[in-house]
């Protein structure tokens, strides 16, 4: 990997991101919306099986030890290890029945065991459980005797009150998106709502005149929107509801019209196309017009003529037209500024360090994002460049595992060098 200082290139004379200089580097970029974005929704109790995938309010906590009791790992017979030897085994007399939700009821004696299932409450006084299987049962001296076997350690399969969480322990932090395993932990306490944010209500347009909604017939110069779909469900994996309020056409005063309108029913808009400066383009104008514009140009490849702004409390994220720009913009911009909104903790996607298979040149000076697919050979995972860049590409996001992320200063990538890979995993999406 060759990492140089900025500089401008001259030979690219060409290239739409000549000014990449002028822009704002991405750590900037990301500065400006941490800076500017803070939890904006209400609170309220929800219903632990609603609970999953919401943004936690106030830390769970647990009330109880959990297990309540000491209880039996296994189907046997408990005893006490102080009537036990672990050199020869012992035999005990069974004075009675412990179940789960049934404990033991009567009295115990010396050398007595008592016959016991899994879950059960282990008996005051007995601590080691024999599991059935390593049991013989006897008839001696008209009673039933259980020699059990030999080498069993004091407290063997015997699960501990409080061995998987202690009183007072939190158990999941403010700010984090609830999953199914801290939904279990906080069922397990016995807790039956949780308080959480209430989701962010996301507006989602598109515009341009050349944008036809898929399912219309097609009119030729036409384009179906690929990018209100895709970003509704991209907004749904992040937690927040989104409602596609359709297409904008290419004047300025739908595109200002409808952002003021949808401005005072939703937390935040996300806009896609008519980005950048052409004539048809209009959403930084309009975000001038009705609120205050805080970031607009990043230093990256796709997505450069993204926009944050606001709109009163509205906060308003312009994206580029093209889809993957659009994909890219949303992973890394806007998911982590509705997380934030929505009450989480600001998520970093772990950036794995894995060798490129592929060598392949940078301009220097901006942040790319390359998408690329894992590949195993001669038993090695490396990571392949999707061949082509064009943001239009739909095909490369379906194909791709991942974005491989070159820093600024890097100006080429060679086959073997250990790259940064982002799986889209680490948005929340899975894997196919
Ligand atoms: N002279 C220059 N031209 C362009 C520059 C530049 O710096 N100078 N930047 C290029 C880059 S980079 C991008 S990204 C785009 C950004 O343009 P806009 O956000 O203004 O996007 P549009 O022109 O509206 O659309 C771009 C492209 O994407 C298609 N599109 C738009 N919306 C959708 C949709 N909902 N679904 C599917 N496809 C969509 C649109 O038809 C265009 O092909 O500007 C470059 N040009
Ligand atoms: O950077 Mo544009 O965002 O090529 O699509």
């Amino acid at each position: 990997m060759t990492a140089k200082s900025a500089k401008p290139d001259s030979k690219l004379i060409d290239d739409c991101f000549i000014l990449d200089k002028d822009r704002l580097p991405h750590q900037e970029a990301i500065g400006i919306l941490k800076a500017r974005v803070h939890p904006i929704t209400g609170t309220e109790q929800v219903p632990l099986a609603e609970a999953c995938g919401r943004f936690l309010a106030e830390p769970i906590v647990s009330p109880r030890p959990i297990p309540a009791h000491d209880n039996a790992a296994v189907d046997g017979y408990a005893f006490a290890s102080s009537d036990y030897d672990a050199a020869k085994g012992a035999a005990f007399r069974v004075i009675g029945e412990a179940a789960a939700g049934h404990p033991f009821q009567g009295s115990l004696l010396s050398g007595g065991a008592v016959r016991i299932f899994t879950g059960a409450v282990v008996p005051a006084g007995l601590d080691t459980i024999a599991m059935q299987e390593d049991v013989r049962v006897e008839e001696r001296e008209g009673a039933r005797g259980r020699p059990c076997r030999r080498d069993l350690k004091a407290g063997a399969n015997r699960r501990l009150a409080g061995e998987d969480t202690q009183p007072g322990e939190t158990l999941v932090a403010a700010g984090a998106r609830l999953r199914p395993q801290d939904i279990a932990s906080a069922a397990a306490t016995g807790l039956g709502a949780v308080h959480c944010h209430a989701p962010l209500k996301v507006a989602v347009f598109s515009t341009g005149d050349e944008i036809l909604r898929p399912g219309e017939a097609f009119v030729d110069g036409k384009v179906y929107d690929a990018n209100a779909p895709m970003l509704h469900g991209l907004i749904r994996a992040a937690g927040a509801e989104a409602v596609d309020l359709g297409v904008l056409p290419d004047t300025r005063e739908s595109v200002v019209g409808a952002l003021s309108e949808a401005s005072h029913s939703f937390n935040v808009i996300v806009i896609s196309g008519g980005a950048s400066q052409g004539q048809e383009d209009h959403v930084v104008a309009s975000i001038d017009a009705l609120g205050q514009r805080h970031l607009w140009q990043i230093a990256i490849k796709p997505g450069r003529p993204m926009s944050f702004g606001q709109i009163g409390d509205c906060v308003v994220l312009g994206l580029p037209g093209n889809p993957v720009a659009v994909f890219v913009c949303f992973l890394m911009y806007v998911r982590p500024v509705l997380t934030r909104l929505a009450g989480g903790v600001w998520p970093e996607p772990t950036r794995f360090p894995v060798p490129a298979a592929f060598t392949q040149r940078k301009k220097l000076g901006r942040r790319e994002f390359w998408r690329a697919k894992l590949i195993r050979k001669d038993g090695r995972l490396l990571v392949d460049k999707f061949p082509r860049d064009g943001s239009g590409l739909i095909s490369s996001l379906r194909e791709a595992d991942g974005f491989i992320e070159v820093a600024e200063d890097v100006d080429e990538i060679r086959i073997g060098d250990v790259v940064d890979f982002i799986p889209f995993s680490e948005f929340g999406l899975d894997q196919r």
